[in-house]
């Protein structure tokens, strides 16, 4: 079991009539890649901004490698922590970044921070500030991963990117991860696509915790069930329905329950397909991210639920 790198208890930020965060216990362990998950103005980046000590609590504490962070430069240099919003100085290029950011970052890794500069293609001579949405985020996952920081977090690192490069810096952070373990806290609402990335996640709503939870753990808990309606009710009746759709005479449903063999007995005679659930899936189903199909889920597939009403996608193990 890995020690604790981060410890927050009843952390609470309030500002002017807005309570950001609210009693906010939570444990991050070192080496692990968590995220952070939950909806727009859930709290997310309250919370990093705080353990960052960019900003400082209402009331609570926050501990790191068991210190107070503020004003202790030895474990606000242990941090790196990588904004949606990052802003640069006016004038500065690609070099000027890299440079401070190697200043700044006891790990820093040139030879890291020249690949992914290739491999993100991030224009060398073009004022920072110039930068597409895309590129911006680019030049952040370089400073984030090159930083090589014990503790790294990525503030929704993906805004602007495309699929392609989407997909260089999972493999990438993943890639580095294995050869440098270190504590990655990543913000997110793209789960599907990062959920190979997440062995640990805490859910956030309106600034409480309403769940943190190894992701294996989680997928564990519900499966879903795809059939004729009919047949479908029948299943249903009595269980914990987390959310439901039907299209046509046919529907699907995600239950909170353990897929047990006895469970998996009622399905087949039903003629029901019973069908692991994928973590997006899960979250939205608590109501606590975005559903599928939605302007903050790019990603997803507007008709998926109609496929699965239809043939779903994996069969429970
Ligand atoms: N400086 C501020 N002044 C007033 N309210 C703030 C401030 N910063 C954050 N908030 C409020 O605190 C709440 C939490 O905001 P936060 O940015 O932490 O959410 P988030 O989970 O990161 O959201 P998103 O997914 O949209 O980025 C929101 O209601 C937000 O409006």
């Amino acid at each position: 079991m890995n020690a604790n790198a981060i410890e927050t208890r009843e952390l609470t930020r309030r500002y002017r009539g807005e309570t950001a965060l609210d009693g906010v216990s939570v444990s991050i362990k070192e080496n692990v890649i968590t995220g952070l998950l939950g909806r727009n103005g859930a709290g997310k980046t309250t919370l990093m901004s705080l353990i960052t000590a960019q900003d400082l609590p209402s009331s609570g504490t926050v501990r790191v490698d068991g210190h107070a962070p503020f004003e202790r430069a030895e474990t606000i240099e242990r941090m790196c922590f990588i904004r949606d919003n990052q802003r640069y100085p006016d004038d500065y290029r690609l070099h000027h970044a890299l440079r401070a950011a190697a200043f700044s970052y006891p790990n820093w890794s040139q030879e890291l921070a020249d690949h992914l500069v290739e491999v993100f293609r991030i224009p060398r001579r073009t004022i920072v500030k110039k930068y597409s949405r895309g590129q911006l985020s680019a030049l952040g996952i370089v400073l984030g991963l090159a930083s090589r920081a014990p503790i790294t977090f990525f503030d929704e690192p993906y805004l602007g990117l495309d699929a392609t490069a989407r997909g260089i810096f999972y493999d990438e952070l993943l890639r580095d991860y294995a050869e440098h373990p270190r504590t990655i806290i990543l913000s997110t609402h793209l789960i599907d696509e990062m959920d190979r990335l997440l062995e640990r996640v805490i859910v956030l709503d309106r600034g409480r915790v309403v769940r943190e939870a190894d992701v294996d753990e989680l997928r564990g808990e519900a499966f879903q069930i795809a059939g004729k309606l009919s047949d479908l009710d029948a299943f249903l009746a009595g269980r914990e329905v987390l959310s439901r759709r039907t299209i046509g005479g046919l529907g699907t449903a995600i239950i909170g329950e353990r897929p047990s063999d006895s469970v998996q007995a009622e399905a087949r005679e039903l003629g029901l397909e019973l069908s692991g659930v994928s973590l997006q899936d899960l979250v939205a189903a608590y109501g606590l991210a975005d559903e599928p199909g939605t302007a903050s889920h790019p990603e997803s597939d507007p008709t998926r639920a109609a496929n699965a009403a239809r043939t779903p996608e994996r069969s429970a193990s």
